[in-house]
């Protein structure tokens, strides 16, 4: 997969594709059907999609609580995951931001971009103030010579598949509900980055990451699945992770920490992703280290048995 930053001077090679647009936070089972839209549409032409970096939402409300479920790597390699070719991933800033829906039609997608075809959801604004729908864009490719998919949205059994409902899910401590909308697990990936080395004393080391700029799922002790994903230990592991603030060592900076089952080595700087699983209880302060330590160890036995029953 190719990643194409800017829509102006692209090279022919990476016009004439047919492809799917949205942010795609998360990459659920919606934005998949959407990207199979974009396949089907156009079989021989490049698959690709077109998204903005940052979350359009980040850059008008700077200052507002991270909604995000995941990070531009993190999505990038589950788009790549999914066949996608070319990831247009276009800077999303003021310039951008004050095209009218006809100059966005015209020079990102017809003439910088040079789309064969592009899919969107029924519910999908574009332009300046968000003024251009759906059916704008159909009219657009009508005149300017792009083929346009208008997508259903996608329902489960029980809800609408969204951004939003995930969140929800994640918030309420429901990743298996989440992982339904998503149709992977919910994962949380970076580099592993250093602690207050007290994992070790406890008999528990954890691979520590960090969770700035992610929409927050429940606090609390989770079943994980563990992806390695360079280096000497690369490879998929099973833990258990706490995901919070810590209360038994004062107030700190939410981050995730993970004990890897049957693991010992050094992940420093590693990039790792961790699925979300089970959410097992809240997080705890407990009267004494040992107290903490106990419980710990029954975390790990009831993360074994339900990761062993996947
Ligand atoms: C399975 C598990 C359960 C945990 N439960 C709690 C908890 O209830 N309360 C708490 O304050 N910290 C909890 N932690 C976090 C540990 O306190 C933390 O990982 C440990 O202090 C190591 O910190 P360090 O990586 O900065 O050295 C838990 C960690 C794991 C792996
Ligand atoms: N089983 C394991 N699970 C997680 N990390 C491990 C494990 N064994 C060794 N490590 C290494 O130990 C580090 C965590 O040790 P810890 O004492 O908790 O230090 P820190 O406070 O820096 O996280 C991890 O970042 C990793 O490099």
């Amino acid at each position: 997969m190719r990643i194409i930053r800017d829509y102006q001077y692209v090279e022919a090679a990476d016009r004439g594709a047919s492809v799917a647009i949205g942010n795609f936070d998360g990459v659920h089972l919606g934005h998949q059907s959407v990207i199979d839209l974009a396949r089907a549409a156009a079989p021989d032409a490049p698959l690709g999609v077109l998204t903005f970096e940052p979350h359009p939402r980040e850059f008008f409300a700077p200052d507002a609580p991270p909604f995000r479920l995941m990070g531009p790597e993190a999505r990038a390699s589950q788009l790549a995951k999914l066949g996608v070719e070319r990831l247009y991933q276009l800077n999303f800033n003021a310039q951008l931001a004050s095209l009218t829906p006809e100059a966005f039609a015209r020079s990102v997608i017809a003439e910088g971009l040079g789309l064969q075809h592009v899919v969107v959801g029924a519910d999908f604004c574009f332009g300046k103030g968000r003024a251009g729908t759906a059916q704008d864009m159909q009219a657009f490719g009508a005149d300017m010579g792009f083929g346009v998919t208008v997508a259903p949205l996608l329902e489960t059994s029980d809800a609408t598949v969204s951004s939003t409902a995930i969140r929800t899910a994640l918030s309420e401590a429901r990743p298996r509900d989440a992982a339904a909308m998503l149709g992977h697990w919910h994962r949380i990936e970076g580099p592993v980055i250093g602690g207050e080395q007290r994992g070790r004393e406890l008999g528990y080391p954890t691979a520590n990451m960090s969770i700035d700029g992610l929409h927050p799922p429940a606090f609390g002790v989770y079943a994980v699945l563990v992806d390695v994903l360079e280096g000497p230990h690369k490879g998929r592991y099973q833990g258990a992770a706490s995901l919070g603030v810590r209360p038994m060592f004062g107030e700190n900076r939410a981050n995730l920490e993970t004990f890897i089952f049957d693991f010992s080595g050094d992940l420093y700087g590693t990039h790792v992703s961790v699925a979300l699983v089970d959410h097992l209880r809240g997080e705890e302060k407990f009267d004494s280290l040992d107290a903490l330590i106990t419980q710990m160890d029954a975390d790990c036995t009831r993360a074994r048995s339900i990761l062993a029953a996947l």
